[in-house]
């Protein structure tokens, strides 16, 4: 099964998904091994691979490091498409759709296909929406574009449904790395409700109850960052045994 059917499946089955983001920049390849045995024992299904920003070849070297010590999907979540490679297993081929900044909805896509055009790569279209979380993060830095405003449903839904109707496979609601405040559950749950894809969540969720939210809101699929970057001892709470109910 592919990793889009994967997770077209999960959301089918109501099964939870959760991914971990490695941010090639904050983690040295030494460290790999020792995070992956943390990963492995954890009840996350997918690794996620990507920076806003991140120095060309660097990657790569993560990646290959990952694929060492673990069987779980390795997909590319890059912030440019310097950070393409070969070496991970699929690519979320995002668009800022919240965002008005062409280059981050058509532009860097152009500038991939050199790399992509005889990938083996798992291409999978995704909606990146970005949601104001309360602070300015390296999405909206970097992307120069301005959030949805966290109370406005109505435009986080329109902008969901009008990346599906383009033909996205996956909405990605973002707060951002290391966002004050996750996407608010009634928003993703309005979103939830009017998409027939899948919908991921990421962004400030550094406890349970916030990762719970997510997932009894609908999110299929959970991206955890910063808080493991800051506090691998969180990885307790995500153990496959502690967490019986998410892990089937
Ligand atoms: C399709 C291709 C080749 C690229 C996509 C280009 C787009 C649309 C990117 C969206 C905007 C963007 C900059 C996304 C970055 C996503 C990401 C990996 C965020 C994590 O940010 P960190 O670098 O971890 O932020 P901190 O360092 O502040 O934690
Ligand atoms: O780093 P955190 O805040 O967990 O966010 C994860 C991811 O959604 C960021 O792009
Ligand atoms: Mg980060």
């Amino acid at each position: 099964m592919s990793i889009l059917e994967d997770i077209i499946k999960a959301k089918g089955d109501r099964k939870k998904l959760l991914a971990v983001l490695i941010d090639p920049d904050k983690i040295s390849v030494h460290a790999v091994p020792d995070f992956m045995d943390k990963v492995n024992a954890s009840i996350a299904t997918h690794v996620f691979v990507g920076g806003s920003t991140v120095a060309n070849g660097l990657t790569e070297k993560i990646v290959l490091a990952i694929k060492t010590f673990t069987d779980l999907p390795v997909i590319l979540f890059p912030g440019d498409a310097i950070q393409i490679t070969d070496e991970a297993h699929g690519i979320l081929f995002l668009s800022l759709i919240s965002g008005r900044n062409p280059e981050y909805l058509i532009g860097q896509h152009v500038k991939s296909i050199a790399k992509l055009k005889n990938t083996s790569l798992e291409i999978i279209p995704t909606g990146y929406i970005l949601i104001d979380g309360g602070n300015e993060t390296a999405v909206q830095r970097v992307s120069k574009t301005t959030p949805i405003p966290r109370n406005d449903n109505e435009m986080a839904v329109e902008t969901a449904l009008a990346g599906q109707f383009s033909g996205k496979q996956l909405i990605y609601l973002e707060a951002g790395s290391g966002a004050k405040h996750p996407v608010p559950s009634r928003m993703i749950a309005e979103v939830v409700d009017e998409l027939s894809v899948p919908v991921i969540v990421g962004g400030g969720i550094r406890d349970v109850n916030a990762l719970e939210k997510a997932y009894a809101a609908g999110a299929t699929l959970v991206v955890i960052g910063t808080i493991l970057e800051d506090d691998e001892a969180f990885f307790e709470k995500l153990k496959k045994n502690r967490m019986p109910r998410m892990h089937e």
